[in-house]
């Protein structure tokens, strides 16, 4: 009796197992599926179009020697950080260093302005800071209501920084910022799924407009880069600035920056 019930109860713990692994799976794809249809309802024109034309003030700024911050709050923070990490570093391929500077990152600078003034100026401090006129700041915030992002997109407006606001739908007062790229998306995280999408290809398309290859025809594929800067047919002094070592005998992956 008792081996039977041990039986039953098995059974049924081993019935629940399926049940739970079979809703995860259920889970799993309606997550995908809605995530890819906030993918797809982000390719509309009027997304593509915003998405390119801050690419190109971004690029623009960038070229003319300006700087690029970026500021978020949670996730948005490591979007924030991440994105600067593109510029900085390489995104699809070896080129010079590009300014991008996340205003999340300095612990000491946040505790002492958000002790010191208040966590809704932690942001807002540094764009003043360090903010020039024809720098960019991008603001992320998926509800559009974190009062440091605002305070910061406002600062930047006061010192002549261009600025862009990745919001959810609702952009709310980040509406006022010269380029607004409301997500198609549901909730916090879906959107900021989106707001990381958007941000590499605003990188990918700076990238691509100042150390043009002369394949234009799309992306290389990472995997077929190397790590060469000769190989990846980088333009030399005469049309970037940014010479190839093969060239310039400078070691490789220089810390030169735009502007
Ligand atoms: O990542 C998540 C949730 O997905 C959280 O950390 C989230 O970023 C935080 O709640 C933020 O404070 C939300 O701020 P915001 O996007 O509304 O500006
Ligand atoms: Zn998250």
């Amino acid at each position: 009796m008792v081996g039977a019930g041990r039986k039953l109860v098995n059974n049924d713990v081993r019935s629940r197992g399926h049940q739970m692994r079979d809703g995860a799976a259920a889970f799993v794809r309606q997550e995908l599926r809605e995530l890819a249809a906030a993918v797809d309802r982000l390719a509309a024109a009027e997304h593509v179009a915003a998405l390119t034309a801050v690419a190109d003030a971004t690029a623009g700024a960038l070229r003319a020697g300006g700087r690029v911050l970026f500021c978020g709050n949670g996730g948005s923070a490591g979007d924030a950080q991440h994105l600067a990490a593109e510029l900085v570093g390489r995104q699809h391929y070896d080129r010079g260093a590009l300014a991008g500077i996340a205003l999340t990152a300095d612990t000491s600078v946040l505790t002492a302005v958000g002790n010191d003034y208040g966590f809704d100026h932690v942001f807002a401090r540094q764009v003043a800071a360090l903010g020039r006129p024809g720098d960019v700041l991008f603001g992320l915030s998926t509800s559009g209501a974190s009062r440091n992002v605002i305070e910061a997109l406002a600062a930047a407006r006061a010192g002549g920084l261009t600025t862009v606001a990745f919001t959810g739908e609702k952009p709310g007062e980040m509406a006022d910022a010269d380029f607004v790229v409301a997500m198609p998306a549901g909730g916090t995280a879906q959107v900021q799924e989106l707001h990381l999408a958007a941000g590499h290809i605003v990188c990918g398309l700076v990238e691509r407009a100042l150390f043009p290859r002369d394949d234009q025809s799309g992306f290389p594929k990472d995997d077929q880069l190397g790590c060469h800067r000769g190989e990846q047919g980088l333009p030399g002094d005469d049309q970037s600035g940014f010479p190839g070592d093969d060239q310039s005998g400078r070691p490789p992956v220089t810390a030169e920056r735009v502007g």
